[in-house]
């Protein structure tokens, strides 16, 4: 008779005695592995051993392992799923737990120790009343040619056990069913980061994300304000739309604008916005383009990739001439020159950076928001932020009235004041950053209130007005644009 039918019908009659023999048989297998007598039958004794191994050892089991296809690049999202579901039962069953840091800075996240076991049980109506072994293990540190021939780092993996008559169930039922139950306490417990690539091995490094700003606290014209949030909301709903027209889920938004006017600000208020991990690149780090797309592989998916002061980070500008030159120099960037001296600079191309941006690597993980800020829009290569890479162009500019508004009302609490009008008609006259607006607002001392940080701001925008009468303040002056237009409002300007 077939085993895996006698076990199962024992299951069946009686949740209770399989529970036992179950137990009784895991520590009684657990030997038999010890002893590596299994390998020794399937080695030795071959096709008639493995028959007798089954009736021996009635469980299958499934592999979870840490990586995914065999290679290093990419924690496998159904090993931390299976890690997130098991947390509740390794907490109540397990006996050796290992603990790591929580979202919630008390508590603590548990996980099994190497060769330790839980069992999890498949409630009737989900089709059971079945008992399922869970155990956790690492392998032995192999050799591994195809990653530079050095030693492999442990595996980890998770190792479900379970008999042959549900295997069914496990497969269509079970297993799917971790896998959701896992993500959703993933999400519950996600604690947001913050990456950045300066580290000597070219890969991310991350602190817990808590920037405070918000698009409630960000001061821009309200439709503005609201055009963006409702971009942002469409792309995070946005996973079928992607797949139906055969675009990877990205989106590119180039914000420009004058030191100071909340550029980095509106980049946290996005994050806080999705709910997003937030990876910033400091593009200077990067060694070659190889390591880029490195560093984006590593990325996970509800992230914002974010490259700063674009212009300044590599010489772009021209780069298509020299583009050519620089390839050739790509994955040079540790070897020595000609005084013996190591060239430690980035070989990050123009190329390089299109291939990040929308290449065939970009569309791994889907779900990612790719920002670039610069202070020189006119200094871009045209290709780099074309239409299609950087999807929206948004400009922050100065402070106009109804933004300094915002900024009394949050910074003071103040609704109306007398001097409303005057500062409302000093920003058309000259140009001052939300920066400098709200650092003017800013009580400096106990005694500070509404009417003096106030009337600090007329007198600063009276003294700038001043200057630029008298061809000074050159530092509050804009940057000359195409058409020498001064840009006084904040908002959304190529869409
Ligand atoms: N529109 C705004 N609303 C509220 N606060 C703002 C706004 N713009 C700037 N600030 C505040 O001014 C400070 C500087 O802003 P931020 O760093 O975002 O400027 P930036 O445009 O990124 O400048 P840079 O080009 O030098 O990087 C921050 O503390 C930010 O909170
Ligand atoms: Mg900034």
């Amino acid at each position: 008779m077939d085993a895996g039918a006698v076990w199962g019908g024992l299951n069946l009659n009686s949740g209770v005695v399989l529970s036992l023999i179950a137990v009784l048989w895991a520590l009684v297998w657990q030997n038999l592995q010890q002893l590596q007598l299994q390998h020794f039958f399937k080695r030795h004794v071959g096709r008639h051993a493995r028959r007798f191994a089954a009736i021996v050892d009635p469980y299958l089991s499934v592999t979870i392992g840490e990586y995914d296809g065999g290679g290093r690049m990419r924690s496998a999202d159904a090993y931390k799923e299976v890690k997130a579901y098991l947390a509740d039962t390794t907490a109540r069953d397990a006996r050796h737990l290992r603990a790591e840091g929580a979202k919630d800075a008390d508590r603590l996240e548990l996980s099994m120790v190497d060769g330790e076991e839980v069992a999890d049980v498949l409630l009737p109506d989900e089709g059971g009343g079945i008992v399922f072994w869970w155990a956790y293990s690492k392998s032995p540190p192999q050799q591994d040619w195809r990653w530079g021939g050095g030693e492999q780092e442990n595996r980890r993996f998770y190792r479900l056990f379970f008999l042959d008559a549900h295997r069914d169930v496990v497969l269509n039922t079970y297993l799917p069913r971790v896998r959701r139950e896992g993500r959703d306490v993933m999400v519950k417990n996600r604690r947001r980061k913050l990456s950045t690539n300066i580290s000597v091995h070219q890969s991310w490094t991350h602190v817990p994300f808590e920037h405070p700003k918000t698009f409630a606290t960000l001061a821009m014209d309200p439709a503005k304000k609201k055009e963006i949030v409702d971009d942002l909301d469409t792309f995070k709903n946005g996973k079928d739309y992607y797949a139906r027209i055969g675009k990877a889920w990205k989106r590119g938004y180039l914000l420009y604008g004058p030191p100071g006017t909340g550029k980095s600000a509106m980049i946290a208020a996005m994050a806080n916005h999705l709910d997003y991990d937030v990876f910033d690149i400091e593009l200077t780090s990067v060694h070659s383009n190889t390591d880029l797309r490195k560093l984006f592989i590593e990325t996970t998916s509800k992230s914002i990739i974010v490259i700063e002061d674009i212009d300044c980070s590599l010489d772009l500008t021209g780069a298509r001439t020299k583009k050519k030159d620089s390839e050739d120099h790509d994955n040079k960037a540790t070897k020595a020159d000609g005084d013996g001296k190591k060239d430690t600079r980035s070989k990050v191309t123009l190329s390089g950076l299109l291939n990040f941006i929308d290449g065939l690597w970009s569309a791994c993980g889907g779900e990612r928001i790719i920002v670039f800020t610069t202070n020189h829009l006119e200094k871009l290569d045209p290709a780099l932020i074309r239409r299609g890479r950087m999807d929206k162009h948004i400009e922050m500019g100065y402070c106009c009235a109804p933004a300094f508004e915002f900024l009394a009302r949050t910074y003071l609490g103040v609704e109306e004041h007398e001097l409303f009008a005057t500062v409302g008609a000093l920003l058309q006259e000259v140009d001052m950053t939300p920066a400098d607006v709200a650092e003017n607002l800013t009580p400096k001392s106990a005694h500070d209130d509404a009417d003096s940080c106030l009337r600090e701001l007329v007198a600063a925008l009276e003294k700038t007005k001043e200057d630029k009468a008298n061809g000074r303040g050159m530092d509050l002056q804009p940057e000359e644009d195409d058409g020498g237009a001064v840009q006084v409002m904040m908002g959304v300007g190529l869409e």
